[in-house]
């Protein structure tokens, strides 16, 4: 296959995997992401630059957002909320940051391919996204592609429709939202 083929193949995957989302999970996170203090977001790796992304977003939508781990990004407490996306659902980092942010009183949210997993069981609103786990061995029927990356990809797709939601519950605009874009770049 050609890298053109590949690409496409990719974007088949992708709307198979969309086709999968729970539309009520996805909904109530919306409802709780609209709804909360300032919200949190936390990933390790590759899961964790789509978090990155979408923490962004929802700065530039209006939120208080804060990356995890960042010099500047302030404690967690009652009334915010932590989004973790793991695939495993077991990073031990995540894992640690699910357990504090639930003892001070913060909402968890878990954006996983195992709701069944220790951060799963463990956080207050679980949206299941559909994927390949990346300890997968080669070959596998899910995806073509490596490691978790399908879930990875599925991840940045379902953050920006959550953006996209907030932004028509809030009356948000692209041309607002630009207005809150980095001027230092
Ligand atoms: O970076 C990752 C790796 O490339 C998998 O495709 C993972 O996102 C990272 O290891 C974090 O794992 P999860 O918490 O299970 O998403």
């Amino acid at each position: 296959m050609n890298t053109f083929s590949y690409a496409q193949e990719i974007v088949n995957e992708l709307q198979r995997s969309v086709a999968q989302l729970g539309a009520g999970e996805a909904e109530q996170m919306a409802e709780l992401l609209l709804r909360s203090g300032r919200v949190f977001v936390a990933g390790a790796g590759r899961s964790g630059l789509m978090g990155r992304a979408f923490a962004m977003r929802l700065m530039h939508a209006g939120k208080d957002a804060y990356v995890v781990g960042e010099t500047v990004t302030p404690g967690i407490g009652p009334g915010d909320v932590l989004v973790l996306g793991t695939g495993s659902g077991e990073t031990a980092s995540l894992l640690s940051m699910a357990v504090k942010a639930r003892a001070v009183g913060a909402a968890v949210v878990a954006v996983t391919l195992s709701p069944e997993s220790s951060i799963g069981l463990l956080a207050d609103h679980v949206v299941k996204l559909p994927g390949a786990p990346k300890e997968q061995a080669d070959g596998g029927r899910i995806t073509i592609q490596p490691m978790a990356s399908l879930f990875e990809q599925t991840l940045l797709l379902f953050y920006d429709a959550v953006i996209l939601r907030i932004m028509e519950e809030t009356g948000q605009t692209s041309t607002r939202m630009f207005g809150n874009h980095a001027n230092l770049e």
